[in-house]
């Protein structure tokens, strides 16, 4: 049984084929990139997996089990958890609150209540200092511990980004999907963020999906890579194999020479 499968996937907006029967596996615990020029189907393809737009046809597994049709947060419950292009933290909040609320799918009590409402030897009370080890794990991971009592809108850039990523890891997912966890980054950020990236792959075996439009950084990190054009895969494989294939510098930059574009 393949870890992810996406077989005969469509998307139709309108008269529009955003996806048009797209398929392919992400191996267990591998750094898979979907590459491709505006309006190629990355962010439809992304929202059909967790669960935000339901495909017209085909089906999208994890582990076997059938994701279409579910709500975003039963897709996440299975296991697959996103960050999105537009950092979507709880600014006034902190660091350790935001990944708590990464944490709330696993909670039997409400977010925060339980420990405040009935102490600390409580079932709640015992169940939130569970999580909070948990999240302060991911803090330690992470290297985020300067920041971990500050509300996260005051913190640099590169580190929300950081703690993006540390909340949708709280969940504990097999798969994660990154929507371009580079852009707005400055080199040093970018930098950190692609350790970050690796971090999750080798410390916690979690497959990443990842939409990016810095070759280098896809040339850098992936075991695969995926290209669309028009809502159809266009050619898969190692970034070698990718960056050698004749039809993915015209299709995914219109220039003839691949080495040109993706080098
Ligand atoms: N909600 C929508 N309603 C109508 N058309 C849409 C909608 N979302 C996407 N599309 C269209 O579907 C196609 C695929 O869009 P999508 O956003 O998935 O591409 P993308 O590869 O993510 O592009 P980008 O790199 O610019 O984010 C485009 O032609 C787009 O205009």
């Amino acid at each position: 049984m393949a870890f992810f499968r996406v077989e005969k996937l469509s998307m139709w907006f309108g008269g529009l084929a955003a996806l048009d029967g797209v398929g392919f596996e992400i191996p267990p615990g591998s750094i898979f990139s979907l590459i491709g020029p505006n309006g190629a189907g990355k962010t439809t393809l992304f929202n059909c997996i967790n669960g935000i737009y339901k495909p017209a046809s085909g089906s999208i597994r994890l582990n076997g089990r059938e994701l279409t049709g579910k709500k975003p947060h039963a897709i996440a419950q299975m296991g697959v958890a996103r960050t999105f292009q537009n950092i979507e933290l709880f600014s006034q909040m902190t660091l350790m609150e935001n990944l708590m609320l990464g944490r709330h799918l696993f909670m039997k009590t409400g977010l925060f209540r339980g420990g405040f409402m009935w102490g600390r030897k409580s079932f709640a009370g015992r169940e939130e200092v569970l999580h909070r080890k948990k999240a302060a794990e991911l803090i330690e991971l992470l290297e985020l511990q300067p920041y971990r009592g500050r509300p996260v809108g005051g913190l640099p850039y590169g580190i929300q980004k950081r703690v993006e990523l540390g909340r949708a890891l709280a969940m504990e997912p097999k798969l994660i999907l990154l929507d371009e966890p580079c852009a707005g980054m400055n080199a040093e950020e970018r930098r950190d963020m692609i350790l970050r990236i690796k971090t999750v792959k080798e410390a916690l075996g979690a497959a990443v999906f990842l939409i990016e439009h810095d070759m280098a950084i896809v040339m850098d990190i992936s075991d695969q890579v995926l290209v669309m054009n028009f809502g159809k895969p266009v050619a898969q494989g190692t970034p070698g194999q990718v960056q050698a294939h004749p039809e993915v510098a015209a299709a995914y930059l219109g220039e003839d020479d691949p080495d040109d574009c993706l080098a």
